[in-house]
This record gives structure tokens, C-alpha cells and sequence, in this order.
């Protein structure tokens, strides 16, 4: 299907917006009025510039507070025609009136709306009547259905959004019923499942779809079904959306989109970690924590450093330490980047040497480099490495990987590891940090477990960590207590005065400071060491099927990250 994009979804101005949405292979745009009044353009050469983007000008929005008033104004009507032929635009949305003064009244709403679909049609213009979820009297798309087809007009229709439908609560089957030739537009939009007024749920939060909560595929399949051929158009109103880049935020949109449609190639979901990559030099960490060097890479500076099936692969480098990559176990991983690339995800070239194992490896939004891999086959990534096992056994392997993200990417991280990935989002958690709030979802499937953290501007602790699962985990913090004082965090009295008070725990995790969780499933154990450049480990112990991270030890680590950060 055609695929358009509300002007109000993007940041800049109306001539950065079209740029950006062209860049990204949208067909067409829908212009909101407020960016057409605050361009010094006239509409004419709005024209032109979008049909040299190759972007068709779909629809001209919004026409507020028109029908069922005391009086009929087709003054202003008749104005914003002319404008619109000027423009090029034949379709105009007209919201549902949200004015005190409109009536209650369907039969002078409809008939108001017929006249103005006649006005339109002397212009050859279509309407688009659309129920805003917050009308003073229409606000159900069904009400607004009734309204268009007591109307009977040939130039009047619906306009579909799934926003103002899915956040009532609304039953999206109903669509079925509307034919598809009075469904005139479509508009998609996505947001995070919140208990708030609905206005300013629409107005600041709406996402693009697989960012939220609503079920956007079978709203999809509703419209569908329902017959309609219009294009698939997003009108999104986010205020992070407003301040970032609108390459940026355009290209996320058509993945959504892409996403969406179901044209993406298929894969399957990564089955774990095959290794972390690390920069700065971070030997003496991984050797605390009984990792074995194990190879060296036959022509990068690298090593591989092992214990269990946990992975490092350590730069000898000096820049700061940083996770710079991740290897996914990947089923398919020739599938995996295919479907990463028709979902627009930059595929990184790789210079390798005749004899070296091919990898595939893409960029996360923040720049991560993922690799897909297949360790266990012949061939494999390992074989690069001059192999030598050896070594302690008390890490198991990675259970799971955390990643801070700048604030206003963090919506392109989740729809990344979503979409791309084919990970599926857990609860969104939020806990204090001393200098903010802090957000975080797991993001999980297939035995791969991620953490996205949000990254503060300021005074944020350096926050990438790979948590690495052990098989008894007090006996490991005793060893590292007993050979390396000063590698774990340590933790406040008050911290286990109060986890004492909730729980009868084993006394020994005062002494070892080791946090503590539980969860309806079973327990959990865990302990950080300190931070080294922007990078720490932690080391877990899940008993039972404890579902979490710790996240209610959150608060407590990050306090006392930021008091060894202060001089
Ligand atoms: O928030 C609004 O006013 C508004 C305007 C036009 C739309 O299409 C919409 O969904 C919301
Ligand atoms: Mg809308």
C-alpha cells in the first residue's frame, strides 16, 4: 500500500519535514495546517517542492469546530478550498467538534456536513470526517460512520485514526462494516498502554506502531477487510519526535510501517549470546572474574576470553572501555540480515581476510554493532581464534546485556530490537536515580534477554553492563571479596536493615553485599563490580523461574555509582 506521513510527526521546518519524509520513500504527506501558516512559502511552490520529492500531497488537515454549530459557516470552508487548489491537496480532514457551543444534534451535523461536501465537490475536493476520542458529542468512529452516511454525499467519507479508536477502547471490528470507499483516509498511530486524560495522551505520547501498546497488525487487518485502498498514513504527535532529527525520526517511521505491513523478511529470533566485545583494555577485570584467555585473534588485535559459555572478545586498546558489539546466536544469520536490511537497518561492511569466518553484523541505533553468528557450526566465528580451553567455571554464560539510551532514541531502540530483532517488550519499569528518573525495558525472546535503559544528560553513571549468570554465585563473591577488595560495588547497611525487615535472607549477603530480589516465580541474587570507563559486569544468580533483573535493587546501585563518581 501507499505509505504517507503527517507533517506534525517530523521536527523542522515544512521544507526540512518534506525532505526528510522523501528521504525516508514515503509516497506522499499529509500538511498540517500549522506548518503551511508558519511557512514563508506560498502554497504553489509547497506544491512544487513535494512533487520534486516525488511526495503526493494526500491530505490537508485539520478543519476544526465545524459541524452542528448555532450558525453554519462556510465562509471559512470556502477559504481553505481555494487554498487547498492552490496547494494541490483534494482531500480535508474535518475533526469532530469539540466546541461547547456545538449541538448534540446528528441530523444538523449530517446535513451541515453534506453542504459542505457539496461546497468541497464545486472545488473538487473530498471530506474527511473524523472522530476526535475527546468530540464534545462525537468521539466513537461508529457515531462519526452514522453521521457520514445519513450525510449521503459522494465527496464525504470517514477518516479512520487508530489512536482516537484503540485508546477508547473501541472494538475495531466495527471498521468491517464501513465500506471501503467511505473509509477516505486512514491514519495510524501507536502509544504506550497510559491512564491519563486522552487528550494529552494524544497529544505528547502517540508513537509510531510497535512502540506501544495497541494492537496495530489487527487494526491493519480490520481496515483491510473492510476493503479500503487508501494509503497507510502516520500522524504522530511526540514531543521527543519534535526535537530529534527528521532524517532520523522519518526513516523509523517507514520502518514501522515496513514492520507493520508484514513485507519485512522473516527470521527468527536470536537464541542468546554468543559474545560481548569490549574495548579498553579490560584484561584484568575479566581475569578477577575467572575468565581464561583462550584465543587471539589470527589478525585483529583482539582476544577471546571464555569461561563457561560466556564470551568476551577484549580490545588490548586504551581508549575508554565500552561494549562496542554484540553476538546474537542466530539461527539463520544470512535471514537475519536480510530482514534487518529491508527493515532500512544499516548493514555494516565488514573487511575480513581470505581464510576468516564470514559475520553479519548491523548497527543498533546507538551504534552497537550486532553480529549474527552461528558458534556451534563448523566454520564458525570461533574458528578465527587460536583456541586453549582452560579455566574457572563459575560464570555460565551472558544472561543478559544492558544498554543506556540517549532519551529521545529510545522509542527507535525498542521498535530496533522489536522489530529487527524480533524481541518482544516486557513491562516498562522506572526507578530514582539520585539526579532523575530512571526508565528501562527488558526486551526478550528466544533465550536473548536485553535491557534498555534511558541515559540521563546529566551526571548519568556510565551505564553499558553484560550480566553474566553463575552457578553459585556467594561462592564467586566470596572468592572476589577474599582476592580482589575493592572490584564489587559495595552496598549500604540501610539497604539490607530494610531487605531484612521484607525478607528472611541468608545473613551472608550483608557481608558479601550481594542484592537480593524475588519474584512471583522464584528468587534472585546479584552483585556489580565497579565501573571501568563506561562499562561494568554484573553477576546473577536466577533460582526458580525468576523472571526479573533486579530492577527494586536499582536505585541502590545507582547511588552509590554516582557517590564514587563525585571527588
Ligand atoms: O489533536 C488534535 O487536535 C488532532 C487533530 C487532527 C487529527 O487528525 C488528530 O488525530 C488529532
Ligand atoms: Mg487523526
Amino acid at each position: 500500500m501507499r505509505k504517507s506521513i503527517a507533517t506534525v510527526s517530523v521536527s523542522g521546518t515544512l521544507v526540512d519535514k518534506l525532505e526528510a519524509i522523501a528521504a525516508a520513500g514515503f509516497d506522499g504527506v499529509e500538511i498540517f495546517e500549522h506548518d503551511l501558516i508558519t511557512c514563508p512559502l506560498p502554497p504553489e511552490e509547497v506544491r512544487r517542492r513535494a512533487a520534486d520529492l516525488g511526495l503526493t500531497i494526500d491530505l490537508y488537515q485539520p478543519f476544526r469546530d465545524f459541524e452542528a454549530m448555532p450558525e453554519l459557516d462556510l465562509r471559512r470552508a470556502d477559504r481553505k478550498f481555494r487554498l487547498m487548489e492552490r496547494l494541490g491537496a483534494d482531500l480535508l480532514l474535518v475533526c469532530s467538534n469539540v466546541s461547547p457551543l456545538a449541538a448534540g444534534d446528528d441530523d444538523l451535523a449530517a446535513e451541515h456536513l453534506r453542504l459542505l461536501a457539496g461546497r468541497a465537490a464545486e472545488h473538487g475536493i473530498r471530506i474527511a470526517y473524523e472522530a476526535l476520542a475527546w468530540g464534545r458529542h462525537v468521539n466513537d468512529y461508529l457515531h462519526s460512520w452514522r453521521i457520514v452516511r445519513a450525510a449521503d454525499h459522494p465527496n464525504l467519507g470517514v477518516c479512520l485514526d487508530s489512536f482516537h479508536i484503540l485508546s477508547r477502547g473501541s472494538d475495531p471490528i466495527g471498521i468491517e462494516a464501513i465500506p471501503g470507499d467511505k473509509i477516505f483516509f486512514l491514519q495510524l498511530a501507536d502509544a504506550p498502554l497510559l491512564a491519563m486524560d486522552v487528550l494529552q495522551w494524544s497529544r505528547h505520547h502517540r508513537c509510531f506502531p510497535g512502540q506501544g501498546g495497541f494492537d496495530l497488525p489487527g487494526f491493519l487487518s480490520h481496515v483491510r477487510a473492510a476493503g479500503y485502498r487508501g494509503p497507510l498514513s502516520l500522524e504522530v504527535f511526540n514531543d521527543h519526535f519534535r526535537q530529534t532529527d527528521a532524517r532520523r525520526t522519518a526513516l523509523d517511521a517507514m520502518r514501522s510501517l515496513i514492520a507493520l505491513e508484514g513485507t519485512a523478511h522473516e527470521a527468527a529470533a536470536p537464541s542468546g549470546f554468543a559474545f560481548a566485545e569490549l574495548t579498553g583494555g579490560l584484561r584484568d577485570l575479566a581475569s578477577a572474574l575467572g575468565f581464561t584467555r583462550t584465543g587471539v585473534h589470527g589478525t585483529k588485535p583482539v582476544e577471546l576470553w571464555e569461561q563457561g559459555e560466556a564470551r568476551l572478545l577484549l580490545h588490548a586498546t586504551g581508549h575508554e572501555a565500552a561494549l562496542t558489539a554484540i553476538g546474537l546466536e542466530s539461527p539463520e544469520p544470512t535471514d537475519a540480515v536480510k530482514r534487518a536490511e529491508s527493515l532500512l537497518a544499516p548493514v555494516l561492511p565488514r573487511v575480513r581476510a581470505r581464510d576468516e569466518a564470514k559475520l553479519d553484523a548491523i548497527a543498533a541505533p546507538d551504534g552497537t554493532q550486532i553480529f549474527f553468528c552461528r558458534t556451534a557450526q563448523p566454520g564458525g566465528w570461533l574458528q578465527d581464534f587460536d583456541p586453549a580451553r582452560a579455566g574457572s567455571q563459575d560464570v555460565t554464560h551472558i544472561d543478559h546485556i544492558a544498554l543506556a539510551q540517549p532519551v529521545h532514541h529510545f522509542d527507535e531502540a525498542e521498535l530496533f530490537y522489536r522489530q529487527v530483532l524480533g524481541l518482544s517488550p516486557q513491562e516498562s519499569l522506572e526507578f530514582a536515580d539520585p539526579y532523575g528518573l530512571l526508565r528501562s525495558k527488558a526486551m526478550t525472546g528466544g533465550g536473548t534477554r536485553m535491557v534498555l535503559n534511558v541515559a540521563h544528560a546529566a551526571g548519568q553513571p556510565p551505564s553499558q553492563h553484560v550480566a553474566l549468570a553463575c552457578a553459585d554465585l556467594l561462592r564467586l563473591a566470596r572468592r572476589l571479596r577474599a582476592e580482589h577488595p575493592g572490584l564489587l560495588l559495595p552496598i549500604p547497611a540501610n539497604y539490607y536493615d530494610d531487605l531484612e525487615a521484607r525478607h528472611e535472607v541468608d545473613p551472608e549477603l550483608r557481608e558479601l553485599g550481594v542484592l537480593y530480589d524475588r519474584d512471583e516465580h522464584g528468587e534472585f541474587l546479584h552483585l556489580y563490580t565497579v565501573t571501568v570507563g563506561r562499562v561494568f559486569f554484573e553477576l546473577v544468580q536466577r533460582f526458580g523461574g525468576y523472571q526479573g533483573y533486579g530492577a527494586a535493587n536499582a536505585p541502590v546501585r545507582l547511588a552509590v555509582q554516582h557517590s564514587r563518581m563525585s571527588p
